[in-house]
């Protein structure tokens, strides 16, 4: 099995941290990126006995520029530039330099210039016991392909001499991966991975500003690793992701993001590579929608919830037997209020206030979506249970929320509840048809691998919507029968909406929870009756309504009085009103879906600045 490896430059922090960072994400090897070293308060003696006490062996220092394929004086200045680096690397226990090609205007070009230089260098680098590994930069001067690299070191041919391939530079120009097959294993000295979304952009800043772990990007890392792994390579794997997010974000948390990403690849690709995994992973847990959501309140907020709930068309439906908690139903729809004044929930309650502090999901086998999350290093969640109560299994989600796992053995999560009776009646609303969660924008990679990674779930095109008062990036993710939807939203600037919420929740985590209806004029003139509002949306919007769309006068009019939003996709349509906020934090979405599967994103701005309407200003201090 390859050596999972981590550049410095992939993280926030200084060396130190991260290199414990690194250490504490379960990574075996690291490649230090000089301007860690530089900027650093101690020097390469100590970073070699830090790197021996975390038990990280430095696979590579680097980058080392501008070498190869200079004029004199400068060609000789070069020389004596790398022996100093040498130098350093023996003080920082190191064996291998990597040398990024030359994007100096005064560099010539020429391939046997530069495996001249090469082989020279190659004699001074053996003589330490060293190597040099050569990378095509895909904004190189001369080199940008790591075809071209390779037949350098191939003509420097030297033992010292060998190349480093790197997915970014060989998949965001697109060059074919076909290639490698060319490589010998041994002569790849070191593989770097890094994915990047597809963006209009020059290569240069696309590098360095959008990298992104394998699977949180476009680029078909995947491929590229079957070429690798075709050659016989048997060194490090390591990710190098130059990101402004994660730059900023926790190294802790981008290193265990960065591990996860690595697993994940490397099982996608052991079907084909056994030797590259040591253990497959359990099956992404295959999803079947919701099982239940619970809120955690107090017993002032339950009632009021309650009350919000009943206006929607829900009938409580069950008590637990021995605790605050209580059930609500509608169709496929379970919810659970929590107003206990211990354990997990109301821990949640403490930190974010009124809110959902789990989210169930109905899978086909618990056991093994809790394997799988665990390989993949989430934080399980253990909870005691009373006597006869069912231990239901849970890993930690967004903003500290839990998502518990429901199989067969869980769908009787509901024993511990007393039945109430209730009024029969027509039920409106029939699933959960998406649940929408905020969080800082620089969090919604990480969210997305862990959805990705562990649930059959995939990754729709990213949105963006405008807020009153900035933008708004929308993520959505869902599964392939569309029983669960996620839709992950995420704002860096400050007043947004979401980011209100977040600062108003004390963190991530849901911020509506939308329900599907067959029906939705029946369904809200139902929900009227029963005394519920909805948020009031301006004439403007449906004056352009009626201009974009040649609906029926009465449909339209029954649009505006019912405070219904449309959206028109090929030929689906798609209705959808919301809930008043409660309690200034998450509110509820009805949606009426006519072979439509997008979430009314053209929607989303009019109900973003309709919902700031009614919040109180930003600035205005809570009492
Ligand atoms: O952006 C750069 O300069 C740079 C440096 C070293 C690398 O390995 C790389 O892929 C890019
Ligand atoms: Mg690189």
């Amino acid at each position: 099995m390859n050596k999972r490896s981590i550049a410095t430059v992939s993280l926030s922090g200084a060396l130190d941290e991260k290199l414990r960072a690194i250490a504490a994400a379960g990574f075996d090897e690291v490649e230090i990126f000089e301007n860690d070293l530089l900027s650093f308060g101690a020097g390469p003696r100590d970073i070699a006995k830090l790197c021996r006490d975390l038990n990280l062996k430095i696979c590579a220092f680097q980058p080392f520029r501008d070498f190869e394929g200079m004029p004199e004086p400068q060609r000789a200045r070069n020389f004596a530039r790398a022996e100093r680096k040498f130098d350093l690397m023996q003080e920082l226990g190191t064996d291998l330099l990597l040398i990024c090609s030359n994007v100096s205007p005064s560099s010539l070009g020429g391939i046997d210039r530069a495996a001249d230089d090469f082989r020279e260098l190659g004699d001074r680098a053996a003589k330490r016991g060293l190597r040099v590994g050569y990378e095509a930069l895909a904004w190189g001067r001369h080199v940008n392909d790591y075809r071209d690299a390779w037949e350098i070191v191939r003509r420097a041919d030297h033992p010292a001499i060998g190349v480093i391939l790197d997915s970014f530079h060989a998949l965001a120009p697109g060059f074919p991966v076909r290639a490698m097959a060319s490589i010998p294993g041994d002569k790849i000295f070191l593989v770097q991975l890094a994915d990047a979304p597809k963006l209009e952009l020059d290569i240069l800043s696309w590098s360095r500003h959008f990298r992104s772990f394998p699977g949180q990007g476009d680029l078909p890392v995947g491929e590229f690793m079957a070429a690798v792994a075709a050659t016989g390579y048997a060194g490090p794997l390591s990710l190098e992701i130059f990101n402004d997010q994660f730059r900023a974000g926790s190294a802790a948390q981008t290193a265990i993001d960065g591990l996860r990403s690595l697993i994940l690849l490397e099982d996608q690709l052991a079907p084909d590579w056994p030797k590259l995994v040591s253990e497959p992973l359990a099956p992404k847990a295959k999803s079947h929608g919701t099982g239940f959501i619970e809120f955690a309140v107090n017993e002032t907020k339950a009632g009021e919830l309650a009350r919000l709930l009943s206006q929607l068309g829900f009938r409580k439906t069950g008590e637990h037997r021995s605790k605050a908690v209580e059930r609500w139903s509608q169709g496929k729809v379970e919810l659970v209020i929590n107003c206990e004044t211990d354990g997990f929930a109301h821990s949640h309650y403490v930190t974010h206030g009124p809110g959902v502090c789990a989210i169930a999901l109905d899978v086909d086998n618990a056991g093994l979506a809790m394997q799988r999350a665990e390989a993949l290093k989430t934080r399980t969640f253990y909870q005691p249970v009373g006597p006869g109560e069912l231990e239901i299994p849970a890993i930690h989600g967004v903003g500290g929320s839990l998502l518990y796992f429901l199989d067969q053995a869980g769908k009787n999560w509901d024993t511990d509840f007393e039945p109430v009776a209730s009024e029969a009646s027509a039920d409106a609303l029939l699933a959960v048809d998406h649940i929408a969660q905020s969080m800082p924008y620089d969090e919604m990679l990480s969210w997305l691998l862990f959805y990705t990674g562990i649930l059959d779930l995939k990754r729709l095109p990213q949105m963006e919507i405008a807020d009153p008062r900035g933008l708004v990036q929308s993520q959505a993710v869902i599964n392939g029968d569309q029983s669960l939807r996620f839709v992950l939203n995420g704002s860096s600037a400050n007043r947004t909406l979401p980011a209100r919420f977040i600062s108003e929740f004390f963190g991530s985590g849901v911020q509506h929870v939308a329900f599907a209806c067959r029906d939705i004029f029946a369904a809200v003139a139902a929900m009227r009756a029963r005394g519920a509002g909805f948020l009031d949306i301006p004439d403007n919007y449906y004056d352009d309504i009626e201009a974009k769309y040649d609906l029926a006068p009465d449909l339209m009019a029954q649009l505006r009085a019912n405070h219904i939003l449309y959206d028109r996709e090929g030929d689906g349509e798609f209705f959808q009103v919301y809930t008043h906020i409660f309690d200034e934090r998450f509110f509820f979405e009805i949606v009426e879906r006519r072979n439509y599967q997008g979430f009314g994103a053209a929607n989303a701005g009019i109900r973003l600045a309709a919902q700031s309407r009614e919040v109180r200003p930003a600035s205005m201090p809570r009492v």
